[in-house]
């Protein structure tokens, strides 16, 4: 019977292979089934790509994974162990880390000591100062963090970059890390990629979830694709994939991607901006005609972000004029209070600290910031707000049971798109848009770029602030390249492609 003996041979060499098994997990939410007996296998020193649309169900898969979550039934076995009662700290110990996108650092204390929290080098119960500084030093090597800046000084990127580095030096076996590349540059990005890599070649393995299809493409070996909750397919071989059949995957149907029909800059200038100088800001002139879609693009702290948030008075301006229409030069906002009321509106890329209201609902969130245009001396019309919800709602596609849900209990991407609602609802004459589709599903993605390109129709001008690319190739009219404060390039017509993006936006 040398065939049978093979085959079971071949099995436990499978079974070895496995590092990570969820079987018929399940979790309901009150009548809302989150996830409907997913099985997945995941293979030891392997990239596992963890795909779906907003409200998929990706991250209550990890959060039940890691120890977050508790599933409502199913099992998780690691190694071929059964685990069972998982916390967080039980499954660190085991070695499976989660690294989510909202960066869990400790502000006052020092980038090298959050590295290596948990781990801090110590001998007979005191701290080894010098060698953690060292330690911290050596893996920071590159990463462009200081080891002894404060964490609460870093950026959001360094917070970032600080949080997935601690999961990988925390001696994780399965590090799952949840739209990791969010707001890194291309260089960041890379690095990321290739320390995974280096990671992969000593047998860690990562779940790795992300909205974008060439990330998938390039540095996963398996995908597992989620759709309402259900596991819909998956291969062992992404190689064997293409970009298209990967959309058609995750949303059951073939991708429309949108491209905007680019306009030239023609037409009287509807807003001008004046010898702006703002810290990391110093722009000579910069006209918008109405209807333009512009892209702000550059490095962390070139000035693209800098100069959007100048424009909405969240960066105090030195000195600068903005006129509107031809009129006359005003001062800058100094509130953003101040910017709404001139017709100005911003989505900010830190939804956590600027973006939802949690605990209301997404009909409240969407109308927070439009209240004035639904009141009528003093009365809030609440009919007119009900009709303003409702189209907001529909037209984002936000997946929930109704407008009247809290915000806290969508899922990551779909908070976005109320977020987005939120500043749409204004009717500004000038929107900014900062990161708008970070974290939005590639289906939605396209009818947000669908959107802004109608309300630029309507003679509304855009600013979107942008590290992808593709966006910027797919929305917008011409492209800004910040370096030091200033616009270091005009990038318009067939030259917007990605490659160029990259290449000027890296320089
Ligand atoms: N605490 C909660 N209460 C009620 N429903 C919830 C809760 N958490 C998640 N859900 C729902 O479970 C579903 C799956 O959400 P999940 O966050 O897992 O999606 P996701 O695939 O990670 O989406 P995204 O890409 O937008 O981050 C969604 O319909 C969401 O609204």
């Amino acid at each position: 019977m040398p065939v049978q003996m093979n085959a079971s041979a071949d099995n436990r060499r499978e079974a070895a292979d496995i590092v990570l098994r969820v079987e018929n997990i399940r979790k309901t939410y009150g009548s809302l089934v989150a996830l409907r007996n997913v099985t997945i296998d995941i293979r030891r020193g392997t990239i596992h790509g963890l795909l779906g649309e907003n409200g998929a169900g990706k991250s209550t898969l990890v959060g039940i994974i890691s120890g977050q979550k508790s599933p409502t039934s199913g099992t998780i076995r690691l190694d071929g162990h059964e685990i069972f009662h998982a916390d967080v700290r039980s499954m660190e110990e085991a070695g499976v880390f989660l690294v989510t996108q909202e960066p869990m650092i400790i502000d006052h204390i020092s980038a090298a000591e959050n590295l290596m929290l948990g781990i801090w080098p110590s001998r007979r119960g005191f701290v080894r100062w010098k060698k953690l500084k060292a330690d911290a030093a050596r893996m920071l090597e590159g990463s462009n963090i200081n080891p002894e800046a404060r964490a609460g000084s870093l950026d959001a990127v360094a917070r970032r970059k600080l949080n997935i580095l601690r999961a990988m030096f925390s001696g994780g076996k399965v590090i799952i890390l949840d739209e990791p590349t969010a707001a890194l540059t291309v260089p960041d990005r890379r690095q990321l990629f290739e320390f995974m890599r280096q990671l992969k070649q000593k047998g860690v393995t990562f779940i790795f979830i992300s909205h974008y299809n060439e990330e998938i493409l390039e540095i996963c070996d398996a995908v597992s694709v989620l759709r309402d909750g259900s596991l819909a397919g998956g291969t062992d071989d992404v190689r064997s994939l293409t970009s298209e059949q990967l959309s058609e995957l995750v949303l059951g149907r073939g991708l429309d991607l949108f491209q905007r029909d680019r306009r030239a800059a023609e037409g009287p200038v509807a807003i001008q901006l004046r010898n702006v100088i703002a810290p990391h800001v110093q722009v000579d002139s910069l006209e918008l005609r109405a209807g333009d879609v512009v892209g702000f693009t550059g490095l962390p702290g070139a000035g693209a972000k800098e100069l959007a948030r100048t424009i909405f008075g969240l960066h105090p301006a030195r000195e600068g004029t903005i006129s509107f229409d031809g009129g006359p030069g005003e001062r800058l906002p100094t509130h953003p209070r101040d910017a709404l009321d001139r017709g100005i509106a911003y989505l900010s890329d830190d939804r956590r600290k600027d973006g939802v209201v949690g605990h209301l609902s997404i009909a409240a969130n969407i109308a927070l910031s439009s209240l004035d245009e639904r009141s009528w001396m003093g009365f809030i019309d609440s009919k007119r707000e009900a009709r303003l919800c409702d189209d907001y709602f529909a037209s984002m596609g936000i997946k929930a049971p109704s407008p009247l849900v809290a915000v806290d209990t969508l899922s990551g991407g779909n908070q976005q798109k109320v977020c987005l609602g939120r500043v749409l609802a204004t009717r500004p004459r000038l929107l900014i848009l900062d990161e708008p589709t970070r974290g939005i599903d590639i289906g939605v993605k396209q009818d947000v770029l669908r959107i802004i390109d109608q309300l630029s129709r309507t003679g509304v001008c855009v600013i979107i602030v942008s590290t992808d690319t593709d966006e910027l190739v797919r929305a917008v009219d011409r492209v800004l390249v910040f370096r030091s404060g200033s616009v270091q390039e005009v990038v318009t017509g067939g030259d917007i492609t990605t490659g160029n993006l990259r290449n000027l936006s890296q320089a």
